[in-house]
């Protein structure tokens, strides 16, 4: 039985060796994949017609799913929404975005919609930075943002994670506060919560 301090340690050693992995992508590869994973969400994404669609605003070497998830929502009739920080260590605030509104800076400089309309995405996609294929667990950036709001939003959003094949990790060490995402999604594979055991 691993204890609080291991899990945490192995976390944090494992975040900044992905993290530093992931700035290392050129631009042309990192092109290639964007376009790779955007097919592969049209495939994994159930569309809400009418709901708000929950996207990430990049940093840290994310992927840019911002063309990908207009289009998305576009063809589907969906809004779209962006998370923001509001209190650390709390959950977070979906707030609805369209391209062009004017943005604010937010916890640790990320962009956020300056205008506070609050919405429930019916489908909410989360960046990974690593993650466990037995179990669809998900490794962030340790703030924990995402795993409270999942606990806390009703009706719950259908969970999407979305990370590269490289992001794999054998054992994320998951705790009792982790929530599974429903979805992973990576260049290659396409792991749902129900079959990710048996592979
Ligand atoms: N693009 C994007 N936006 C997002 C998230 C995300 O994963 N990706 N989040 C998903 O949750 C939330 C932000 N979560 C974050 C959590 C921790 C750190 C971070 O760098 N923390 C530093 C400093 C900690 C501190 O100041 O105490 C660190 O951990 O070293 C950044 C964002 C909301 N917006
Ligand atoms: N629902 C919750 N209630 C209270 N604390 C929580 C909850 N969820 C997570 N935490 C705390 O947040 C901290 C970070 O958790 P974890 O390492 O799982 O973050 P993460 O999922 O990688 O981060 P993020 O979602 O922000 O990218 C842990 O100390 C954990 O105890």
């Amino acid at each position: 039985m691993i204890d609080a301090v291991d899990w945490k340690a192995f976390r944090r050693a494992e975040r900044d060796r992905l993290l530093a992995a992931r700035r290392t992508i050129g631009a042309a590869e990192r092109e290639r994949l964007t376009a790779v994973l955007a097919r592969q969400l049209d495939a994994a994404v159930p569309p809400q017609p009418g709901r708000a669609l929950g996207l990430y605003w990049p940093i840290k070497g994310e992927i840019d799913i911002r063309a990908w998830a207009e289009a998305f929502a576009a063809r589907h009739a969906m809004t779209l929404a962006l998370p923001v920080v509001v209190e650390k260590a709390a959950p977070l605030e979906f707030r609805a975005w369209a391209p062009g509104d004017a943005m604010e800076r937010g916890f640790w400089n990320i962009l956020v919609p300056a205008v506070r309309t609050v919405v429930v995405p019916a489908v909410v996609i989360a960046p990974l930075v690593g993650f466990q294929a037995a179990g669809t667990w998900r490794l962030g950036y340790g703030g924990g943002y995402f795993d409270r709001t999942l606990a806390s939003l009703a009706p719950r959003p259908c969970a999407v994670g979305l990370g590269l094949d490289d992001a794999e990790l054998a054992t994320i060490h998951p705790q009792p506060h982790d929530v599974p995402m429903d979805v992973l999604v990576t260049e290659s594979r396409m792991l749902s919560a129900a079959q990710s055991f048996s592979r």
